[in-house]
């Protein structure tokens, strides 16, 4: 909107046609208040000399009325022939601004004459003679001056055409330009409050130019403080250090109200002149979940922890009791070394470990010591920089142990790892940091580790295979997982489990068993423990027939147990299952294999009971 304040009717009038016709929208105020009730954006003021100074408070842009030298010239020119007084008029002007540019202006007119005189308000009350002098007044201050210059000649300045064409042109690109501006600020704005960062600005002053939403938040910024300095909200700011020094302050950490922020304070330099300061904020709570998260997705391979420890499966007094050390363990900070057979399920404690730690939220990544050449663990284990070597990704790469910070790295087979990243390994454990192959930096790291392995490591350690420093120091805490064949009444419900996820990943409806297929499992000795049992379980699903497992679908287990080794008491045969060959076994057992006191006990001699155990696969 152009608004026209406090003209005189007849400019009003002239004004508002002009504009009508250049199609701006006008309204007429007369009072500095009716502006503040009703200001909107854009919002261009045109008023005469003598009011610009009172509208200066509302920053507005306003367009000046105000004679000019010729406007004057003319009406005294048209005057002068009929009633040439032989004085020299006096331009009576609004404000001492004007009368000094006026008087420039008749300066630099050589055809002018020279004594011409221009008066403002301090020129008009100081004299007192107003009599036998000639007035030109501009017309819109003609009725301000009726009394006081009266007994004076006056002629009134009307304004010309061109003039008011140029204030109505000026208006109008203002109006473009504030909407423009507006356009860009709105931009800006929507830029700001979507940063993810706090942000605010202040100009070369301290008063506050700029903050979105995320600001007020973390300062606690309540109100319209645009414009306000910004040592009202934070007394000290150190925007004003920045604001002298022209010098930025990066990573910068503090306390505002009770939340731990990083701060970064930029100076806004224009021309070698510093004309503001911007400050970019964040919570240090936020900044470590984003490294979290941007560390998790670094790391291609990741492996996400799924398995919590309750959803490890068995209800026997061992597995339970291997359960609650874990949670006991995962507690603390310390490395855990998980030990046990393979397949016995060490990789589900780690999981579990770690979702029950706190360290639950950060990252979960494994690396199987065993699966990689040396070199090759090297680099995974502690990144590399760019150039590290022939083939390194440019850039470089980070390491597990990078990738795993505020987590949880599980280092499975670490018997087989080679001696040489033993030592690495060592150290950083030790000093809790890393530096990249190939590189300078030394990298601070919070990783807690756990390690399994199915070796006897102090054999290892004999053999000069492992490191007795690096084993006192990953042993601290031991879980010794059981071997399934120690818990043999958590088959039946590991089967259960089994059989629906078999069920589900291959469409079968497997929804019975045969409890002889219990008797048959808690039979054998299961050497791949649980991994084994998955195997043969989805094995049989796969084959059955009718939804229902039965002790005939599991005759490959037979088949494959006469190729390998037999297990001593519990070799695994069809005929096993024939109860004279059970009683042979508990028998057996009984005497602890003094075979000739079985064969007494059984009632046969020595001969048939040789036979006999031959043919049931009983050593
Ligand atoms: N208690 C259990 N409940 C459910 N599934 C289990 C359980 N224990 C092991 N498994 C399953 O057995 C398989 C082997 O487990 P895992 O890989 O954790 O064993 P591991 O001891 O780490 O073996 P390795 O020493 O060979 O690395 C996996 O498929 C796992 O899901």
């Amino acid at each position: 909107m152009i608004a026209l304040y406090r003209l005189d009717k007849e400019l009003e009038k002239g004004m508002a046609a002009l504009l009508a016709q250049s199609g701006q929208s006008v309204g007429y105020f007369y009072s500095i208040k009716s502006i503040l009730d009703q200001m909107m954006n854009p919002f261009i003021v045109i008023t005469t000399e003598r009011y610009c100074e009172e509208l200066e408070s509302l920053s507005l842009p306003v367009v000046t009325i105000s004679i000019d030298i010729s406007d004057a010239k003319r009406v005294w020119e048209k005057q002068q022939g009929a009633e040439r007084s032989g004085q020299e008029p006096v331009v009576v002007c609004a404000t001492a601004k004007e009368r000094d540019w006026l008087k420039l202006e008749h300066a630099l007119d050589h055809t002018a004459e020279r004594d011409w005189q221009f008066w403002c308000d301090d020129e008009i009350h100081a004299n007192h003679d107003h009599a036998h002098r000639v007035y030109l007044i501009p017309a819109w201050e003609a009725a301000f001056w009726s009394g006081a210059l009266a007994g004076g000649e006056r002629y009134i300045i009307e304004p010309s055409l061109a003039m008011l064409r140029r204030a109505v042109q000026q208006a109008a690109s203002l109006v473009t330009y504030t909407k423009d501006r507006l356009r860009e600020k709105h931009l800006m704005e929507a830029v700001v409050n979507s940063a993810h960062d706090a942000v605010i600005a202040v100009d070369r002053l301290g008063n506050i130019t700029l903050v979105n939403e995320h600001a007020k938040i973390l300062l606690g910024l309540t109100g319209e403080v645009l414009g306000k300095p910004i040592a009202d909200y934070i007394p000290h700011s150190d925007m004003l250090r920045v604001l002298k020094t022209g010098r930025q302050e990066l990573g910068d950490v503090a306390t505002v109200l009770d939340r731990s922020i990083v701060i970064n304070r930029i100076p806004v330099i224009v021309k070698d002149q510093i004309v503001g300061a911007v400050s970019n904020f964040k919570e240090i709570s936020d900044i470590q979940k984003m490294e979290m998260s941007l560390r998790k997705k670094l790391h291609d391979n990741g492996l996400e922890a799924r398995y919590r420890l309750d959803s490890i499966i068995g209800t026997s007094a061992m597995l339970v009791e291997t359960r609650e050390q874990a949670a006991l363990f995962a507690k603390t900070n310390a490395t855990v070394l998980i030990t046990g057979e393979s397949g016995t399920g060490k990789e589900l404690f780690a999981q579990g470990i770690h979702l029950e730690s706190p360290r639950a939220l950060g990252p979960f990544l494994a690396v199987n010591c065993a699966a990689l050449p040396e070199s090759l663990l090297e680099s995974e284990l502690f990144g590399y920089e760019d150039g590290a070597f022939t083939g390194a990704k440019k850039g470089g790469k980070p390491g597990l142990f990078e990738l795993a910070h505020g987590g949880t790295l599980f280092l499975d087979e670490i018997g087989e790892m080679p001696l040489r990243i033993q030592v690495l390994l060592l150290r950083v454990l030790q000093e809790r940091r890393v530096r990249r192959v190939g590189g300078e930096r030394i990298i601070p790291v919070d990783v807690r580790i756990v390690a399994a392995t199915n070796r006897d490591l102090e054999e290892e350690i004999e053999k000069e295979h492992f490191r007795a420093d690096l084993y006192y120091r990953i042993h601290m805490l031991n879980l010794e997982v059981p071997p399934l064949r120690d818990r043999l009444s958590d088959i039946p419900l590991l089967v259960a489990s089994m059989i629906q996820e078999m069920n589900e990943q291959h469409e079968q409806k497997v929804e019975e068993v045969d409890e002889e297929l219990y008797s048959l499992f808690q039979a054998y000795h299961w050497p791949g423990n649980v991994r084994e049992l998955r195997n043969v379980v989805e094995r049989m699903v796969l084959l059955a027939k009718g939804g229902k497992l039965g002790i005939s679908d599991a005759a490959f287990l037979f088949a494959k147990k006469k190729r390998g080794p037999v297990h001593s008491l519990t070799a695994a045969t069809a005929d096993r299952f024939d109860p004279e060959a059970k009683r042979i076994e508990a028998v057996l057992r009984q005497v602890k294999h003094n075979k000739t006191l079985a064969a007494k006990m059984l009632g046969m001699d020595r001969t048939t009971l040789w036979r006999k155990m031959k043919q049931y696969q009983i050593e």
